[in-house]
């Protein structure tokens, strides 16, 4: 069993870059995220908002139609492009080209999202989060994993992960073959849990932040936003990961004496993304 690397404040502070005093929204990074269907714009939402508090400078978010007035009406800083169809994406036309992109929270895997998602993947060179649905339906195709971008970063919570890998008989297993897979496809696989693991090719890191809090709906969907943000800025691929992970469980670990586990939402994870910044530049 190969041990975890602790992801711990001191290797993030390596990592982490202050704001620029002179940069402008056209430099900070333009992040588009592809999710929702109807009855899951609220995963759009979450890592919309989550990836504008993380420090892009512009946020895209592409939705089907049912999706158009809950954004514009729950972000006003947010940019909404849409569908043709209503209630589940058919086909990804983007009027911008972004520094990255987040697809998956709350698609579905209808057959046309299925398709939508292929013709996309087919085109894209653009760096990648991949989450939820989007990975349910790699899991489902996988020969479509080949069409990933060198250093995509996959974002499985376990049961995704099983999906994608197959089920395991114990933990060095699953982590033999998440190195196996992360190798094979050139992708870094974030795997979502208390603690959370990054695989990138052959090292495994151990996050240190979070807690038992972040059990709540959506908050892997605010994971997807924060790391996609961290992207467009110009961290690479595995410190946009690294960073990402510790930040999300940071939030949680400092909103606790507040919320306590039970109160806290996925909504605390993006209000308290500040204080997990400001807590690096001191
Ligand atoms: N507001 C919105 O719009 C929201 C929209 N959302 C969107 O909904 C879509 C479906 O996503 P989903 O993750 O809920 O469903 P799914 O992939 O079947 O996984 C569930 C099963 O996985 C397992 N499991 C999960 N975590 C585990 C863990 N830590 N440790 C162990 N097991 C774990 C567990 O399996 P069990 O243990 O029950 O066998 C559980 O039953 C997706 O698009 C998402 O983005 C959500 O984000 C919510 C907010
Ligand atoms: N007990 C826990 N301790 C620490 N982190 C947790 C715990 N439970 C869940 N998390 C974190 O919360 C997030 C859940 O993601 P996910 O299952 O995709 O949620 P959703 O799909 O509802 O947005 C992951 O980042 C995971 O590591
Ligand atoms: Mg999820």
């Amino acid at each position: 069993m190969i041990i975890p690397i602790p992801i711990t404040k001191q290797e993030i502070l390596k990592i982490y870059k202050p704001v620029n005093p002179v940069t402008h929204k056209g430099i900070q990074g333009h992040v588009v995220i592809i999710a929702g269907s109807y009855g899951k714009i609220g995963a759009a939402v979450l890592s919309s908002k989550a990836a504008l508090k993380s420090g892009c400078g512009l946020v895209t978010t592409f939705v089907p139609k049912c999706g158009y007035e809950i954004l514009q009406m729950a972000i006003a800083e947010v940019m909404v492009v849409t569908d043709a169809n209503s209630n589940f994406i058919t086909d990804i036309q983007l009027p911008v080209i972004p520094q990255s992109i987040g697809i998956g929270p709350g698609l579905g895997q209808e057959q046309a999202t299925q398709k939508a998602v292929f013709k996309f993947l087919e085109n894209n060179i653009l760096p990648l989060v991949i989450d939820a649905d989007a990975l349910n339906i790699l899991a489902q195709n996988p020969s479509w994993l080949g069409l990933l971008p060198p250093n995509s970063i996959l974002t499985p919570h376990p049961k995704e992960l099983e999906r994608l890998i197959g089920k395991w008989q114990s933990e060095t297993e699953k982590f033999e073959n998440t190195i196996a897979f992360s190798e094979k496809y050139n992708v870094i696989m974030v795997m979502k849990g208390a603690p959370t693991h990054i695989v990138f090719k052959n090292t495994i890191y151990q996050n240190t932040t979070g807690n038992a809090a972040l059990a709540t709906a959506g908050s892997g969907d605010v994971l997807t936003g924060i790391i996609t943000s961290l992207l467009a800025q110009g961290y690479e691929p595995l410190h946009a990961a690294q960073l990402g992970v510790f930040l999300h469980g940071l939030t949680a670990d400092i909103a606790l004496p507040e919320t306590g586990y039970q109160s806290f939402t996925a909504s605390d994870i993006i209000a308290n993304l500040g204080k997990a910044f400001l807590s690096l530049e001191k």
